[in-house]
Order: structure tokens, then sequence, then C-alpha cells
């Protein structure tokens, strides 16, 4: 799949069906910082290929979480950044949309590279960032420390502090205490809205076993039985559950879960179509697409990853009634809380995590409520609501700056 053609699939969709006609503008990113930067490793200087994407600024600072993966591309970062549009705009937050990935497989790297390789990518874009120009945060396998060099790696470039050019810190620089969860606390929270919609069997699926998937799975163990997860390596199903705080153990010390023992092994392809109540993506993009959309059987698809559904899978889901909460809904709570960070940040003043929980709450409920009311009207699902919804407020921003 192409991700860019996706995104600009529903894009297009959401222009037409709402008539607000900004597709022409956005069809497009403001900007791409393309580059290929030196880092020492153990092969000596080594050069990798990096992106940074500005999507669209007009409603504030370009904000976005940055990848370290073997498989980036320029689409792909493309299309990563005008989700980061939609997201921002659909939870009211002052921020435009950027992402940026790095062409590396970190797994064959050990610390010191990747401080050297992210040091690097920062020193490469550097004049195109800034507390108030483009903020990065945390993606797939980046974490606070990658951001703590980062952001140490900017400051002394610039040559003064600067905590609120990058969010997803550790607490110690000015990260928040509930950063590490948030994309699954909000997520955990739009669930809790659809299952008063949509009464669906307890059993969970998970896809994804990092930060994103983890971090669901914590937080609905106990309340639901997860009975499948997966990573990159292939997945268990374990029919009467999993227990997730020793699948944590096995994970941390052996690499996989496929190590937990007692639980048959399936692949990822199996884990989409198990006849589950509540499946959630949690890895990668373009996973339920038009060949297994009919395959599969969970009646509410929580989308934690960023792109995991075709719209050519969405129509398939939305005929068969599967309630699909959308990415840029369902996985916003970890850019909300980076927007809560870099507040606290700003003012000097660090949120603690009762009054991040209870913000993050707010805006995670309020999002769902606006989308479900959009989706009634138009009688459309929530993914065309929520761009609808956030396409109306960049045209709004666009407007006023007299840019269209
Ligand atoms: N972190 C965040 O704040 C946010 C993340 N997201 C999205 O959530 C998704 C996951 O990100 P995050 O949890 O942060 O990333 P992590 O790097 O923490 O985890 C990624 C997980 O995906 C697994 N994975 C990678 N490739 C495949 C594959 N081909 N098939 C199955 N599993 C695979 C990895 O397996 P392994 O462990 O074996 O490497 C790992 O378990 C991404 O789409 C990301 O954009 C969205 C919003 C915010
Ligand atoms: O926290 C952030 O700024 C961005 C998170 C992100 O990259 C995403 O939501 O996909």
């Amino acid at each position: 799949m192409n991700p860019k053609e996706e995104a600009l699939k529903v894009l297009k969709e959401a222009d037409e069906v709402a008539n607000i006609d900004v597709y022409e503008y956005l069809k497009e990113p403001e900007r791409v910082v393309e580059t290929y930067f030196p880092a020492r490793t153990k092969n000596g200087i080594e050069y990798f290929k990096g992106y940074r994407v500005q999507y669209n600024t007009a409603l504030g600072p370009a904000k976005g979480g940055i990848r370290f993966s073997p498989t980036v591309t320029k689409e792909e970062v493309e299309a990563l950044a005008l989700w980061m549009v939609i997201k921002n705009a659909l939870l009211g937050l002052p921020f435009g949309g950027g992402k940026g990935g790095v062409v590396v497989n970190p797994k064959e790297y050990e610390e010191w590279e990747l401080e050297n390789i992210a040091r690097g990518f920062v020193r490469s874009i550097a004049e195109f960032i800034g507390e108030d120009k483009d903020i990065p945060a945390p993606d797939v396998y980046t974490n606070e420390r990658i951001m703590a060099y980062m952001m140490d790696e900017y400051e002394k470039i610039v040559r003064h502090k600067a905590f609120g050019v990058i969010t997803g810190k550790p607490i110690i620089l000015g990260g928040n205490p509930v950063r590490n969860i948030a994309t699954s606390l909000g997520g955990y929270y739009v669930l809790n809205e659809a299952v008063k919609l949509k009464k669906v069997e307890n059993t969970v699926a998970i896809q994804g076993f990092g930060n994103a998937g983890q971090g669901i799975a914590k937080l609905l163990d106990g309340q639901y039985k997860i009975v499948a997860v997966s990573d990159s390596k292939g997945g268990i199903y374990c029919k009467d559950g999993i227990d997730i705080e020793k699948l944590i153990e096995v994970k941390k010390k052996t690499g996989s879960v496929i190590n937990y023992e007692g639980c048959e092994k399936i692949t990822n392809e199996q884990l989409l179509e198990l006849d589950v109540g509540i499946l959630i993506p949690a890895a990668i993009e373009g996973v339920i697409t038009k060949q297994n959309a009919d395959k599969i059987k969970a009646k509410i698809i929580l989308e934690l990853a960023n792109g995991p559904t075709t719209r050519e899978a969405d129509k398939i889901l939305y005929e068969k009634g599967v309630l699909v909460l959308p990415d840029v809904l369902a996985n916003a709570g970890g850019v909300t809380v980076s927007y809560i960070e870099w507040v606290g940040n700003k003012r000097g003043m660090p949120f603690n995590e009762k009054e991040t929980k209870e913000l993050l709450k707010e805006k995670m409920v309020h999002a769902f409520l606006d989308v479900l009311e959009v989706s009634n009207k138009y009688n459309i699902d929530m993914r065309l609501a929520s761009y609808i919804i956030a396409l109306e407020r960049v045209k709004q921003a666009m407007r006023y700056r007299g840019l269209i």
C-alpha cells in the first residue's frame, strides 16, 4: 500500500462529502526536509537518509514524532505528517502536523550508536525545528532516551536551554509522567465511550507489543480477556487469556512475545482474523486491506497504529457493521499529552500525573463525541467524520491567515 495515496483518498472524500474545498491546498506538504547525514558507528562513519515533513502549519508549529525504521520512505513520512495535521486539528491542539523518519534498523545498533544517529539527524534538521517551529516526539523504535539526546544536541546548536523543542522526554528533563502510556490511555478512554454504543464480547487481540501495544494491554488487563498478542516475529493465541505481566517479562528478556510458553503460535495475519470482540492494531500501516477486511470478526477496531486500515477495507468493515475507531482519534492521546508537556515546558511548571490524566480524558471524550455527532449527521464512518471536523478547522485558520 502507498500510505500517501491512502491518506489523500480520505482527504478528498471528506472534502467532497462536506463541501470543504481544501483538497487542492492540502494535497502536498508545505515543506519536506530530506537529509543524508553522517554518524559514527562501529562500521566507521555511516550515512543515513532522514526526513522531516512539515505538512501544514496553519494552526501552529508542526508537531509529530520521529521514527527509526528500515522501511521509512518519503511517502510514508508525508502520510504520517498529514495524519498529524488531522489529529492535532481534531483534538483542538494549537499545532500543525509534522513527522520525521530515519532509514535505519535500530536493532542492528548499540545504544551509543543510536545516540550518534539521533544527534546526527538533529544536526541535519536543526534549522527547521524549534519550540515554536516544529516539535518532534517519539514514534516507532524511538523513545525517551533518543528524545533526550535530540534535545541536548539541539540545545548545543542554539546555545540555550530549549525543553519545549522535543516532547516525550524523560521526566527529569521536562517530560510528562503520563507520556509513556499516553497513546494507550487516550485509546482506552475512546474505547470506554465506544463500548457504551456497541456491546461486544470482552476478548481482545493486539497486534504490536511496543509502547502502544504494551500500554493498552496493561490498561485492559483484568477488565478484558487478552487472548492474542503479536510483534514483528509473530504472535500467540491463548483462548483462556494471557498473563500480561508475565508476557512483558518474556518480551523484555527474550525480545519477542513468541517465546511465551503455553499458547498456540499464530501469524500476524491470523491474529487480525481471530474471533474477538475488540481488535487493536498497534504496530504498522496497511495491515487491514480489501484482501482480509471481510474475514475480520472483531466488532470494534481500536486503531492505535497510524494507518493500519486502507480506505477500501474501511468501507467493507462499515458495511459489515464493524465500528472502526480511527487512528487520528484513537491514538491521539500521545500528541495530546505531548501538548501538555510542551505547555508545561513553556510555562516552566510541569503538569503532574493527576492534572494530565484529567485533561487527557476531557479532550479525548470531547473529540469522540464531536466525531460521533458528525458521523451521525452525515451517516458516515468515524474516520471521514474526524477528517471533516479537522479540515474545517484547518480551512478556517488558512482563511484568517489569508492563505486561501
Ligand atoms: N508512541 C507513540 O506515542 C505513538 C505511536 N503511534 C503509532 O503506534 C504504532 C506503534 O508505535 P509504538 O508502539 O510507539 O512503536 P514501538 O517501536 O514501541 O513498537 C512497535 C511494535 O510494532 C511491532 N512491529 C513492527 N513491525 C511489525 C510487523 N511487521 N508486524 C507486527 N508487528 C510489528 C514491533 O515488534 P518488535 O517488538 O518485534 O520490534 C513492536 O512490538 C505506530 O503506528 C505508531 O505510529 C501513534 C501515536 C503515538
Ligand atoms: O507526541 C507527538 O508529538 C506525536 C505523536 C505521533 O507521532 C503520533 O501521534 O503519531
